[in-house]
């Protein structure tokens, strides 16, 4: 079917190949109804997105702490020490002016305390305590006072928030034991081609399929739940029914982008019912790229077959789209200097596996769309815009797997 066919059938005009900045945009659009909002377990909270803002359930510190190991004294020195304070029991009864109890880092502080007196800068003379430190001890000194950090009720983090290690930490400590987070977009993963093997060494016609691993864990921790990874074979049934029966939000297709004699995707789309609202940006690599709309609120992103091209279609389509459904923040552009001229192309954009350095960003060598070898010692891609940039030029730069 020519291409033209294919979009009567889809009943829309041919979308031609969109401008990059464009194609983000039109994939992070399509995602702007995030998912549902749902109570989880923190401990199943990771990877998913904060549905509303992560309020602080009590005053932290809860209570006045000591910050250090030592003595909570009252009033001037010397002192007279009575007791000891260890971390995880209440404070008990208030200090007298003079009076010192010794006192362990995080125990609460007891009334009628002043200060914390460290360990290493006190000397007991019998029961008497002096202040033996560099500088004489000051109101509220090694003292973390209730409520330093926040308030009860406090907005911590917004909304759109991604939940990782450190969020969890947080809420913890701020007493929540569920978190209100958006469902996950649940994506299944086809990937095409007769010539892929799962195992083993590459032989005569056949290579080692490098997306399979590759997918899974970044767009997991781009706030997906994989539901699936499936080797579909070249055959234009098979994939018409692997799209059309997927009950994903999302499908991510890897091959079959193209125009080759077994490059069924287009075809197997419009019979689908798939309306295409992104078919090829002007991007390298990766311009065969495409985004689809599928009966059922439900989206196809199909990423090209060669690996880095493949890379380019995930930073480009399905990034923007997972980070939409999930209802994530958009984050601020990641801007840093080309540490030397990047040519560019005359009319597209292209994104480069490159290194951070104090120089700024630089480009990595075997960068070829079918190469992953500059990509495997990235830290980002850089978006160079059609025509380059010179030297010193901000550049913006892109999460690489
Ligand atoms: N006549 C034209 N041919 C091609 C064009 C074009 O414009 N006109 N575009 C080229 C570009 S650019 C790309 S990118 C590829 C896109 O091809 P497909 O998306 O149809 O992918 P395939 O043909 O299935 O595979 C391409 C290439 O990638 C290898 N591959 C596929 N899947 C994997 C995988 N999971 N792991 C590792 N390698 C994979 C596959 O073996 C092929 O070598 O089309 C160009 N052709
Ligand atoms: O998208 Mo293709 O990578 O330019 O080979």
């Amino acid at each position: 079917m020519s291409t033209v066919e294919e979009h009567a059938v889809l009943g829309t005009p041919p979308v031609g190949p969109s401008a990059w900045p464009q194609a983000r945009e039109t994939a992070r659009r399509a995602g702007l109804r995030p998912l549902p909002p749902q109570p989880v377990d923190l401990a199943e909270a990771l990877g998913h997105t904060l549905a509303e803002p992560l309020a602080a359930l009590t005053d932290l510190p809860a209570f006045d702490t000591s910050a250090m190991d030592g003595w909570a004294v009252a009033g001037p020195g010397p002192w007279r020490v009575a007791g000891r304070l260890l971390a995880g029991r209440p404070a008990g009864s208030a200090l007298d002016d003079g009076a010192a109890v010794e006192i362990a880092t995080g125990a609460q502080l007891p009334p009628g305390a002043t200060a914390v007196l460290r360990r290493e800068h006190g000397e007991l003379s019998g029961a008497l305590l002096h202040d033996r430190g560099p500088a004489p001890l000051t109101t509220g000194q090694d003292v973390r006072p209730r409520a330093q950090e926040c308030r009860r009720g406090e907005a911590l983090l917004p909304a759109g928030t991604p939940v990782g290690p450190a969020v969890l930490g947080l809420a913890a400590a701020c007493g929540h034991d569920r978190l209100g987070v958006r469902r996950r977009p649940v994506v299944e993963l086809l990937v095409l081609g007769d010539e892929l093997l799962e195992s083993g060494l590459p032989r005569p016609g056949l290579v080692r399929d490098a997306l399979g691993p590759l997918l899974p864990p970044w767009l997991r921790a781009a706030g997906a739940e994989i539901a699936g990874v499936r080797a579909v074979r070249d055959d234009f049934g098979l994939l018409r029914d692997a799209v059309r029966h997927s009950t994903a939000d999302v499908v991510v297709s890897t091959g079959g982008t193209a125009a080759g004699p077994v490059d069924f995707l287009h075809r197997a789309l419009a019979e689908a019912g798939a309306r295409l609202l992104v078919d090829g940006v002007a991007v390298r690599p990766g311009h065969p790229m495409l985004l689809a709309e599928l009966p059922g609120d439900r989206h196809l992103v199909g990423l090209p077959g060669n690996p880095l091209a493949a890379v380019a279609g995930t930073v480009t389509l399905a990034l923007p789209l997972l980070h939409a459904l999930a209802g994530r923040v958009t984050e601020e552009p990641d801007l840093a200097p080309a540490a030397v001229d990047l040519p560019g192309h005359p009319a597209d954009t292209r994104l480069l596996p490159v290194r951070r350095t104090a120089r700024g960003a630089v480009p990595l060598a075997f960068d070829g769309p079918a190469m992953l070898r500059g990509l495997a010692r990235a830290d980002a891609l850089a978006v160079v815009p059609p025509g380059g940039v010179a030297a010193g030029a901000a550049l913006e730069l892109l999460e690489a797997p």
